[in-house]
Formats: C-alpha cells, structure tokens, sequence
C-alpha cells in the first residue's frame, strides 16, 4: 500500500483515540490533510484520508494486566462476541468504594451479559492516582464476585482511553459500541456521603494519622513515606534497531512507576526528537547523544529516580562513560538487547534495513555502520526468544536483587 506523504506523530492520547477507532470503538479522524499517522517512534500505524482511517501496522503493545490480549478487546470483536444478548456495560475508572461494590449486582440486574469496561490511558496517571494496571486487578476482583452470585457471563475489557478525552467521546456511545444496551459509569453511583469522603481523601491520608498529628506533622510525615521508596538506578538498554529495546523499556518503565518507583524513560528515537535534535549517526554523534543520554539518565538517578534508558549504543566507549557516571549517581544495570540482525531486519517496522540495504540510509547500525556487542552486560535477552512479558519480568529480578544487595 502506498502511504500518503504527509506524515503525522500522534501524541499519546491520539494513539488512544486511533487504536479505540480503529477497532470499532468511536468515530474518530484527525483534523488536517490526508496522512500517515505515526506513534512517536515514527512506525507507520494507519493512513486517515477521505474513506476514513485504515490500519497499516498493529500498534506496539506492551506489558502489564492492561496490556493482556485477552483484556484488551476491539468494540467489533467484543459486538460480536455479545451478540443479541441483553448486556450492560459498567465503567470502572476510579476504585469503586463498598457503596458502589453493594450497588453493582442492582445495576447489573436482567443483563445476561456484563461488560466491565476499564480505561486505560497510554499516559501515566497523575501522581497518586490509580492507574490502568490497578484499575484492572480492581475490575477483575469485582467480576470474580459477580460469577459467584449467579451464572450470568462477566468480562472486564479493558478499553484506550485518553487521558484528556474530548467532549464527544461518551461512554454511553462506546459502551453501545462495544456491544451494551446501556451504560453506566460506576463513580457516578456513589453514595453522597461517600462522594464527600472520598473527595476529602486527599488531605486525610489516614484516619489514625490525622487524629493523632495536626496537618502540617501529617504532611511531613506522608512526604517522608513518598521518599522512603527512592532508590537511584540507570537501567541502560542496547541493541540493534528493531531489537525490541524500545517496548521492553517502555514496558519496563509503565511496571516501575505503577510500582512507586519514580521512573523516566528515555527512548532512543524519543531523544533524538528533542535532546539531541539535529544530530545525525556518524560515530562522532551517537557518542554524543549516548552521552547527554548517560548524564541526564545519572541526574534522575542521582535525585532517588530510575532512569530507562534505550538507545542503540553501539560503542563500548561511549557506554563505559554512561556506566561510570552512572554508577556514580546509584545502581547501573546494562542490558543487551541481542536480537540477531536478521530478526531486526524481518521486523523492520519502519522500513529502515530496507531503505539502508538500497543505500538510501548511510552507516545504518549493522549493515554499513558497526555495533560492538558489550562484553560487561549485566544481562543479555534475545527478543526473538523471550517474550516482552518474561524480558520485563528478568529486567526487573536483575534490578531488584541489584537494590537489595
Ligand atoms: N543510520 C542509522 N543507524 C541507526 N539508526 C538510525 C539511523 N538513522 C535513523 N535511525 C533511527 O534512529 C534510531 C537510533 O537512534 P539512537 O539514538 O538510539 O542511536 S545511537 O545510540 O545514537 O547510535 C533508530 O531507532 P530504533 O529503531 O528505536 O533503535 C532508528 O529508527
Ligand atoms: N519479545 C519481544 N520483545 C520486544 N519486542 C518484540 C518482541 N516480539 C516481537 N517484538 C516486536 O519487535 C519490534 C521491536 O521494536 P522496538 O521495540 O521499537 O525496537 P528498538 O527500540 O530496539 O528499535 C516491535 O514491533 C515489537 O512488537
């Protein structure tokens, strides 16, 4: 298929609203001329023009609850799925209170079928607030207590989301969309005395705290709990492009912060879009780049974060400067993304080993420009044998038991 020339870098909450569009979920068509639309890795994922969108790659996927295939269902297939059976969707977006857990069997009552839709938005959460991967342990406990009342069949589906949804995304429409004759948003059923409380949360952290400090004792203590969780770590990803550094760390970096940790990502092609705008690939540059990424990865660390970082890295000189600097701020972890080249090359999401093989892209990392593959990598995962999942999950256990020692 020929993609139109025109090339638009979707934000976050745009590859929300694309991917529930694309599956059925609302209408939905960015403003402007007809267009290639990219994630902001530059990945081609549909073209929108005068027909309407059209999908061209499936969108990266990463990990977490919010992220399992199984969960994470288009409208039409869920439509489908429904049927003519009388179903009734309800929105899990906040963590229902026990008013709201005892109101759901009486919402629920006649349908045969209950969707439980849970959003789930590409940007992070506020601070503090609960997000997707949260939302849909909450949602799953929920339907496990509506299958022990009665027969009736109960899926959570987890639903993209934007963060900042325009007025003209209602969730009565999507729940219809999605299969149900109605729709209802379960926060909007609390108690009112209930509403009250939990808007009062906020500043009452705990009963047993506030009665016993006055406000200002309170703060500080809740400010010295957020702290106690800090820990400095530069996770460092390398590999070939198309290796799967990028969801790995994207994965990797959602899990770390749903966990408490406060995490910063900085992806190889995100980098280049705005710290290192403007520098090109000769060796000269990417030492520079890889540089200016191990120094602002080794601040987050050395202020109690983690940094993940994934850029390609080819050069054993310039990564020993990142783990030096680093290992100066906190915990260093370098991990090889060791993908072999013809598995990177296979992939080619955005068509770039094809492009370098014709010529048209100088010194391309593993085809006319060298990757020298670290001999000191703390851990080293070939994509095209462990799933994002398991990659996560050895990043993390290399990390923590790192931590702990
Ligand atoms: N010549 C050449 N060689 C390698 N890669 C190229 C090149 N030109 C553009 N790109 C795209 O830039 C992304 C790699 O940028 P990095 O900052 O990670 O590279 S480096 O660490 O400075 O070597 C890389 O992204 P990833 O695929 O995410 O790795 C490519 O999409
Ligand atoms: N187990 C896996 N881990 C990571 N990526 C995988 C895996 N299996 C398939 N892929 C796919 O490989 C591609 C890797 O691309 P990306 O993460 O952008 O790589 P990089 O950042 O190294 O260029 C993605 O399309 C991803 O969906």
């Amino acid at each position: 298929m020929s993609l139109p020339d025109t090339t638009r870098v979707l934000t976050a909450d745009e590859l929300d609203l694309l991917e529930l569009a694309l599956a059925g979920g609302a209408d939905w068509l960015p403003a402007g001329p007809p267009a290639t639309l990219t994630d902001a890795e530059n990945t081609p994922l549909a073209v929108s023009d005068g027909d309407g969108l059209r999908p061209v790659k499936p969108f990266a996927r990463a990990a977490g609850p919010h992220w399992d295939p199984a969960l994470r269902r288009g409208a039409d297939d869920v439509r489908a799925a429904v049927g003519d059976t009388p179903a009734v969707a309800v929105v899990v977006a906040e963590p229902p209170t026990r008013s709201e857990v005892a109101a759901l069997p009486g919402l629920t009552d006649g349908a045969q079928h209950v969707l439980l839709l849970v959003p789930a938005a590409r940007r992070a959460p506020a601070a503090g607030a609960v997000g997707a991967p949260g939302l849909v342990r909450v949602a799953t406990g929920l339907a496990e207590g509506l299958r022990a009342e009665d027969a009736r069949r109960v899926d959570v589906v987890v639903v993209p989301w934007p963060a900042d949804a325009p007025e003209s995304l209602r969730w009565p429409d999507v729940g219809a969309r999605y299969g149900a004759g109605s729709t209802v948003v379960l926060a909007t059923r609390r108690a009112d005395d209930d509403a009250a409380r939990v808007a009062g949360l906020g500043s009452l952290w705990s009963d047993e705290v506030a009665a016993l400090y006055p406000d200002a004792s309170a703060r500080e203590l809740a400010r010295a709990a957020r702290t106690a969780r800090r820990t400095g770590a530069v996770v460092f990803f390398t590999g070939l492009s198309g290796s799967g550094k990028s969801t790995v760390a994207r994965a990797l970096a959602a899990e770390l912060d749903d966990e408490g940790l406060h995490t910063t990502l900085l992806d190889g092609d995100e980098v280049r879009h705005h710290l290192s705008k403007g520098l090109g690939f000769d060796k000269e540059s990417r030492e520079l780049n890889v540089e200016r990424i191990g120094y602002v990865a080794s601040l987050v660390a050395s202020h109690g974060g983690v940094a993940v970082a994934a850029p390609i890295a080819p050069f054993a000189s310039g990564r020993a400067r990142v783990r030096e600097h680093a290992e100066a701020a906190g915990t260093f972890l370098l991990v090889h993304v060791s993908t072999p080249l013809e598995v990177c090359e296979a992939r080619d999401r955005k068509g770039l080993y094809a492009k370098a093989r014709r010529g048209e892209i100088p010194e391309f990392t593993g085809i006319s420009s060298p990757y020298e593959t670290p001999t000191d990598a703390d851990l080293t995962i070939d994509t095209s044998q462990v799933s994002v999942a398991d990659a996560v999950a050895q990043v993390r256990q290399a990390l923590v038991a790192r931590l702990d020692s």
